[in-house]
């Protein structure tokens, strides 16, 4: 400091005395000596940045053989119970027939696609109907996956079971899912044209609720969708157009001929994402419901959030069985959707078992319970997000989580089978994307602490991506 403190009182008095001349080799040291200083800094940001990732990779290491050692202790744990089921069943075969025919069906399969309007019980239990089991588990995989029974609480070997396969499940579920997500990224590649990677449409966005179709738009865009479409009011239009002109904004969610004008773009979507920022007007909801009513016909993914919930807390109808529809609900949203399908109060205690209950209900749709741990659910098995977050909760996080689904949906569901292997295409997807903003929340909040906001998180996608699904 007093070097470069010298250094301009020694420029100032030889501009002073001299000329242009005797100023130039001055006025470059003092800009030599500023570079060196920026560059140090730079250097020091970059080391300490480096061994922040270093420590925390050590971490992650750490924290995986922690769970490799548990997952195993579990296993075993499983396995005695197994036999000590079997050597129950042979002694009492009545006894087991009961309890493996009183299992919902469609709890009994990896993926079931429940027809809509399948009538449900207030417990969540379908009763028997035209459920389809399009991949049945096989004994190994049940294994991996074993199934939730919601049976009465009496029968304490599967209780035992439920309790274990909901532990077991959460774990592998951060192993495990993970490279899946990673085998559904699409390459890039210089053979695809524009659009190829992803076409998103936003319904969303009022005269109060322009950040939140934005947020999930630009999320997509930035996740690596190609083109992203937001159809929210002329009341909003502008301003969205105005936050970033990579967004296509078409003002048509409150013109008279709404649908139809939406309609025409279907065909060129690859997934829907239905609420953030759509507000609780009637003929906005109205305008919603009968683009996802026509979006089912084209069979795209659907992701419903926010005000889209809230619809489907007022007629789950529309959304009910269809298998390539998630919701993202927060606690709240989860309350309300929970106690209109069950028509009783939600049980706190429990919330696994309340998801599960609720995709049942809702056709054995995918639910994402967003919380201090994303809770994930095709009511045939749970799977827990615990990435670490921060515990800054700006508004405008779960728009990032919907629109970053919205192209993981579209590229899981095009992915093979085999790149998924065989798990509900929907389910990989939400892991993908609850991993993703619990990764910019983090990054995020790492670099602004407290003043972190949900565009610090957006401009973190890129790097947290990376980290997540390409390294
Ligand atoms: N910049 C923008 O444009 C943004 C716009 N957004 C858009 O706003 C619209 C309305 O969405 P919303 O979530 O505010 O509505 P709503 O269901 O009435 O909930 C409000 C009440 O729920 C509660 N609550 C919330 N979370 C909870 C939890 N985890 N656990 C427990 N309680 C919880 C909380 O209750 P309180 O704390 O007041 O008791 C709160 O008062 C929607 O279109 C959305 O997309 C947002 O995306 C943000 C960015
Ligand atoms: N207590 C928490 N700890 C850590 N992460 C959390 C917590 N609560 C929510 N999150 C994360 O924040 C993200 C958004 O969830 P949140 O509950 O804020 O959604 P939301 O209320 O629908 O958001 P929005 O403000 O966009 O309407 C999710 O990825 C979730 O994992």
């Amino acid at each position: 400091m007093t070097e470069n403190k010298g250094t301009t009182v020694r420029q100032i008095s030889s501009q002073s005395a001299g000329g242009p001349s005797s100023k130039r080799p001055k006025k470059r040291h003092v800009d030599l000596a500023l570079d060196s200083v920026t560059k140090r800094l730079l250097e020091q940001s970059a080391e300490a940045e480096q061994s922040f990732y270093q420590m925390e990779e050590q971490r992650l290491q750490a924290e995986d053989h922690r769970r490799e050692a548990e997952h195993a202790r579990e296993l075993h744990m499983l396995q005695v119970l197994g036999q000590m089921f079997s050597s129950i069943a042979t002694r009492n075969p009545v006894a087991t027939a009961t309890a493996n025919t009183a299992m919902p069906p469609a709890l009994n399969t990896m993926e079931s696609n429940m027809q809509p309007g399948v009538p449900m019980s207030a417990s969540g239990q379908m009763r028997r109907g035209r459920s389809c089991h399009r991949r049945v588990r096989s004994p190994q995989s049940q294994a991996e996956w074993p199934s939730y029974h919601s049976q009465p609480q009496s029968n304490a070997g599967l209780v035992l079971e439920r309790s274990f396969s909901l532990g077991t499940a959460a774990r592998r579920g951060m192993d495990d899912i993970l490279p899946l997500v990673k085998n559904i990224v699409p390459p890039l590649t210089s053979k695809k044209h524009k659009g190829q990677d992803g076409r998103i449409g936003i319904i969303g966005g009022c005269q109060e609720y322009t950040g939140a179709p934005y947020f999930a738009a630009i999320s997509a865009l930035k996740v690596g969708a190609d083109l992203s479409h937001v159809f929210c009011t002329k009341a909003a239009v502008t301003v969205i157009k105005s936050y970033s002109p990579e967004l296509i904004v078409h003002p048509v969610l409150d013109s008279p001929n709404a649908v139809e004008e939406m309609e025409k773009w279907l065909p060129r979507l690859h997934c829907l994402v239905v609420g953030p920022g759509l507000g609780r007007d009637e003929m906005l909801l109205k305008n919603a419901k009968e683009v996802i009513e026509k979006s089912k016909a084209r069979d795209i993914p659907i992701v419903i959030d926010a005000d889209g919930l809230w619809l489907v807390a007022q007629q789950p109808s529309v959304i009910q069985g269809y298998q390539k529809g998630i919701l993202t609900p927060n606690y709240m949203e989860f309350t309300r959707l929970y106690e209109a399908m069950h028509h009783e109060p939600l049980d706190s205690s429990d919330h696994q078992r309340s998801a599960m209950e609720l995709s049942v209900a809702m056709g054995n749709l995918t639910v994402v319970l967003k919380g201090e741990e994303d809770l994930i659910t095709d009511g045939n098995k749970v799977i827990l997000c615990r990435q670490e977050g921060s515990g800054r909760r700006c508004g405008g996080q779960g728009d990032l989580l919907s629109g970053s689904l919205g192209v993981l949906a579209h590229w899981a569901y095009t992915s093979s089978a085999d790149m998924t292997k065989s798990v509900n295409p929907s389910v990989v997807a939400a892991f993908g994307a609850c991993s993703l903003t619990r990764q910019c929340n983090r990054q995020a909040f790492h670099k602004h602490g407290r003043a972190t906001t949900t565009t610090d998180m957006i401009q973190e996608i890129s790097s947290a991506f990376k980290k997540l699904f390409e390294s």
